[in-house]
C-alpha cells in the first residue's frame, strides 16, 4: 500500500494570544516579590523548551540566584535533553538546568536541595531561604510546590492546581517546604508572553495546555496536532480511533474520533469540537508518546535566541506607533512647506 503524502509544512495565518489583566498585575507582583527572594525557580515546559521561555520573567530572574526547571519531563522526548542543556547554557549562560516530573520524588528533591544548599554553605547570610517559583501558565509551578512540600515536610497540598491554565492568579503567601534549614516557597501566577507574533509558537503553547481554550480554535489546533503526529510518522492515532490508514486530513480524522467517543449529534452529524478537544487531551496526557515540539537543532535555537529578546509590539501598539509616525511625517512635511512659504514670504 502506498504511503499517503503528508504536508511538508503547516500554514497558519494567525497566532493565538492570551494576556489577561491578572498576568500584567502578576508580573508587577513578581517584581516586588523578587526583592524578598533568595532563589528564583523558573519553571518551563520540557515539551516546548524554547516556546515556554518568557523573556520578561527571565529578565527579572537573571538578577537573582536562578535555576531553570524543565517540568513535565515525563511527557517530553528524553533524547532532546542534552541539546536543551547545551543550548540553554550556550545562549543564555544559564548553568543550573534541571528536569523534573512532579511525581518523581528524586527530581523534585533536587530543587529543594539546590535551595537548602544556600543555607548550609552560608548560614549567616541565609538563616532561611525564600524561593519564588515563576513561569508561564500551566507549566506545573503549583504542582511542584505541592510535591516539594510533600517530600520536604510530609504535608498535603497547599497551592491550588488544575488542568486548565490560569488557576493561580496572585502571588501567594509563603509555604514551608523544609524545616532544617528552613526553606520557604512562594507561588506566583503563570505569566504569558504578552504578544506572540509567531503562529507556530502560539500553537505549541496552546497544544501543551498553556493557553485558555477560549482564545484558541480547537479544530485548527487538532489539525496542527495531526500534522505533528504525521511528521513523526506516529500512527498511534489510527489504532486509537479505528482508522484503517493514516490521514493528513483533519476533516476525515475528527469524524472518526467523534464516532469513537460517541460525540454524535441527535439529528445526525458529529460534534467536531468535542472530538478535537479529546484528540488534544490525549496528546496532553502523553497517549501518543513523549514529544518535544520545539526544534532543538543548533540553527533553530540560534535563530530563536537571536530574535526572542526583541520586544514584540502588540497589534494595538504597532498601530498606535504607526499612527504617531504618520502624524510626525505629516507635520514634518507641513513644516517643510511652511518653512518654504516663510522663506518665500521673507
Ligand atoms: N504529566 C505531568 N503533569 C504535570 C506535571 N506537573 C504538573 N502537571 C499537571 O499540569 C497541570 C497544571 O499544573 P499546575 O501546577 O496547576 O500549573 P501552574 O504552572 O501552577 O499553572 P497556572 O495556575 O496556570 O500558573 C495539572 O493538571 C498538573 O497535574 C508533571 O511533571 N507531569
Amino acid at each position: 500500500m502506498a504511503l499517503p503524502s503528508f504536508r511538508s509544512a503547516f500554514h497558519l495565518d494567525r497566532a493565538f494570544n492570551w494576556f489577561p489583566g491578572h498576568m500584567a498585575r502578576g508580573l508587577r507582583e513578581i517584581q516586588t516579590q523578587l526583592q524578598k527572594t533568595d532563589v528564583v525557580v523558573e519553571v518551563r515546559d520540557a515539551r516546548i523548551p524554547l516556546s515556554s521561555i518568557n523573556p520578561q520573567l527571565e529578565q527579572l530572574a537573571n538578577h537573582k540566584d536562578h535555576v531553570v526547571v524543565y517540568n513535565k519531563a515525563d511527557l517530553a522526548d528524553p533524547a532532546s535533553r542534552p541539546s536543551i542543556i547545551q543550548n540553554i547554557r550556550r545562549f543564555t549562560g544559564q548553568q543550573q538546568v534541571l528536569f523534573t516530573s512532579t511525581h518523581i520524588d528524586r527530581d523534585v528533591r533536587r530543587i529543594i536541595e539546590y535551595a537548602a544548599a544556600r543555607a548550609r554553605t552560608d548560614p549567616l547570610r541565609y538563616p532561611s531561604v525564600t524561593v519564588t517559583v515563576i513561569g508561564m501558565p500551566n507549566v506545573g509551578k503549583s504542582s511542584l510546590i505541592n510535591a516539594m512540600r510533600r517530600i520536604g515536610v510530609g504535608k498535603g497540598k497547599a497551592a491550588p492546581t488544575g488542568a486548565n491554565p490560569g488557576v493561580t492568579r496572585r502571588v501567594a503567601g509563603v509555604i514551608r517546604v523544609l524545616e532544617d534549614p528552613p526553606v520557604y516557597l512562594v507561588d506566583s501566577p503563570g505569566v504569558m508572553v504578552p504578544y506572540i507574533a509567531d503562529p507556530i509558537r502560539s500553537f505549541k503553547v496552546a497544544l501543551t495546555g498553556g493557553m485558555k481554550e477560549d482564545v484558541t480554535d480547537v479544530e485548527v489546533l487538532a489539525d496542527y496536532l495531526l500534522y505533528q503526529l504525521n511528521q513523526k510518522r506516529n500512527r498511534t492515532y489510527c489504532d486509537m480511533f479505528h482508522l484503517t490508514e493514516p490521514s493528513d486530513d483533519i476533516a476525515q480524522v475528527l469524524p472518526a474520533i467523534a464516532r469513537r467517543i460517541g460525540a454524535l449529534k441527535k439529528g445526525g452529524g458529529h460534534h467536531l469540537d468535542w472530538a478535537a478537544r479529546h484528540f488534544i487531551k490525549q496528546f496532553q496526557l502523553g497517549k501518543f508518546g513523549r514529544y518535544t515540539l520545539d526544534d532543538m537543532t543548533q540553527d533553530n535555537v540560534e535563530m530563536f535566541f537571536r530574535t526572542y529578546q526583541r520586544p514584540v509590539r502588540s497589534r494595538t501598539r504597532q498601530r498606535k506607533e504607526e499612527r504617531a509616525e504618520r502624524i510626525q511625517a505629516r507635520r514634518a512635511k507641513q513644516l517643510a512647506k511652511g518653512t518654504h512659504k516663510q522663506s518665500y514670504q521673507r
